[in-house]
């Protein structure tokens, strides 16, 4: 089965103003040349809107979390209905931020990413060890459980991004070698859960992603994108990464 292309998905966070968005995506459309990977930009729900058409051709728009339930007394929620509404393929579900600040489990996590895909939405499902897991040297394990507690019921149609929380804003990148370690260790996971089709859904690495890290960590066999907060949200640093992808 073929290598699947890769994904540089870049997650804003609570960045941007809708003005600042459309500003970034008219920049980012001056000077973008479609490259290697494919480019996704995981927007605050508010700035989607108009986001996809002003943004390059072919430069898809998700977002960053979404509702596990359909529609109805949910205040504050945005519905995955919502989300394609506004032109989102991809939504971003169980990111470490969301399981720290707002308690998220696996169990919600994986009842957000079912309801993505029942509305043609791809999740992309993040899982990744604290340092205090990964110096007690039980980081395979840990992401393992969570990758399948947050895939309970879910469908081949998914983006695992494996993020250890200890590189996610702090400089500290994982090696490229670790990155593959646990890429490798998700992709035989994704085996046992979907067969052969494992071979051709994406794993991302996440955490301090950089113009000049990107090129070596994509290069692992089994990691087929990044997704990126800090360098994500300036244009030059977007245009270096995509190029460094070529
Ligand atoms: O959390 C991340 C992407 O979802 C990674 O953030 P940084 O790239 O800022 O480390």
């Amino acid at each position: 089965m073929t290598r699947p292309r890769t994904l540089l998905a870049l997650n804003w966070k609570m960045n941007k103003t809708p003005t600042e968005a459309k500003a970034w995506a008219r920049d980012l459309a001056g000077e973008f040349t479609r490259g290697a990977a494919e480019l996704a930009v995981m927007a605050p729900a508010i700035s989607l809107p108009g986001l996809k058409e002003t943004l390059p051709g072919g430069v898809d728009v998700g977002g960053q979390d979404v509702s596990p339930h359909e529609s109805g007394a949910y205040t504050g929620e945005i519905s995955a209905g919502m989300l394609r509404d506004v032109n989102a393929t991809y939504v971003v579900v169980g990111h470490s931020e969301r399981r720290e600040y707002h308690g998220e489990t696996d169990v919600l996590v994986a009842a957000k990413a079912r309801q993505a895909q029942a509305h043609n939405l791809t999740p992309i499902v993040c899982v990744g060890e604290g340092l205090d897991v990964r110096e007690r040297g039980e980081h395979v394990t840990h992401t393992l459980a969570q990758l399948r507690g947050s895939l309970e019921g879910v469908g081949e149609n998914v983006v695992v991004a494996y993020e250890p929380v200890w590189a996610i804003g702090t400089g500290k990148t994982a090696t490229a070698e670790d990155a593959e370690e646990l890429a490798a260790a998700i992709r035989e996971a994704l085996r046992e859960l979907y067969g052969e089709v494992a071979e051709s859904l994406r794993v991302l690495y996440g955490g301090s992603v950089k113009p000049d890290n990107i090129a070596s960590i994509c290069a692992q066999p089994n990691v087929n994108g990044a997704l990126v907060g800090g360098a994500s949200l300036k244009v030059a640093d977007v245009i270096g990464m995509n190029d460094a992808l070529r």
